[in-house]
């Protein structure tokens, strides 16, 4: 049995190691990322964790991790921004209000899945133009959905959140452990 963390996201392969899993490979999945028509952040989200569960390659025996994690501001979907003009749009609505950052995880052994979705209730103050601007310079925006990272500067723009600080960041390390538990995943050593 190998355990394959299917992401390219550096912040999963850390938040993996808080637990003391070490991946025996990493296979990032390529999959269509566009919402479907109407789709709702949090289906959408659960889809796209078992879509790229089912994209990785593995041996029958083989445990796959994957997830993703989306930004929700009601029923709208904030995506990784294309570029700064991108980001701050996002930026200026998600500032002065209350959104959902939900991660979905997904193993898989085999045929059998394990999956779920954590939501966690962000709110992000309103930001002054040399704020915003000084954000978008740093670059941090890049590949994080809704463009920030809660981890990073945009820390400062976040004084309260209510849930899972490892799910915005990426992979929700709590629930990440119960479900690699279940697919037979010694996590404590002992053997499955
Ligand atoms: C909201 C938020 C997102 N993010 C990141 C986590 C994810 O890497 C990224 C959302 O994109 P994802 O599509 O979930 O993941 P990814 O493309 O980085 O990696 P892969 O699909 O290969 O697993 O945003 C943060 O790092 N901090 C935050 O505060």
């Amino acid at each position: 049995m190998k355990l394959i963390l299917g992401s390219a996201s550096p912040r999963r392969k850390d938040l993996l190691a808080q637990l003391g899993v070490v991946p025996d490979a990493i296979l990032p999945p390529d999959i269509d990322e566009d919402p479907k028509p109407r789709e709702l952040p949090r289906p959408y989200c659960a889809r796209l964790a078992r879509e790229k569960a089912a994209a990785v390659a593995a041996d029958p025996d083989d445990i796959v991790l994957c997830a993703d994690t989306t930004v929700a501001l009601g029923r709208r979907i904030l995506g990784k921004p294309a570029d700064a003009g991108e980001a701050a749009a996002f930026l200026t609505l998600l500032g002065g209000r209350r959104h959902q950052v939900i991660t979905a995880v997904a193993v898989r052994r085999g045929a059998r899945l394990w999956s779920r979705e954590v939501v966690t209730d962000v709110k992000m103050k309103r930001l002054s133009d040399v704020e915003l601007n000084s954000y978008l310079a740093s670059g941090e925006w890049q590949g994080k959905a809704g463009g920030y990272a809660i981890q990073g500067l945009a820390g400062a723009f976040i004084p309260w959140i209510s849930g899972s600080f490892t799910g915005v960041v990426g992979l929700p390390v709590a629930e990440t452990a119960a479900l690699l538990a279940a697919a037979g995943y010694p996590l404590y050593g002992e053997t499955a």
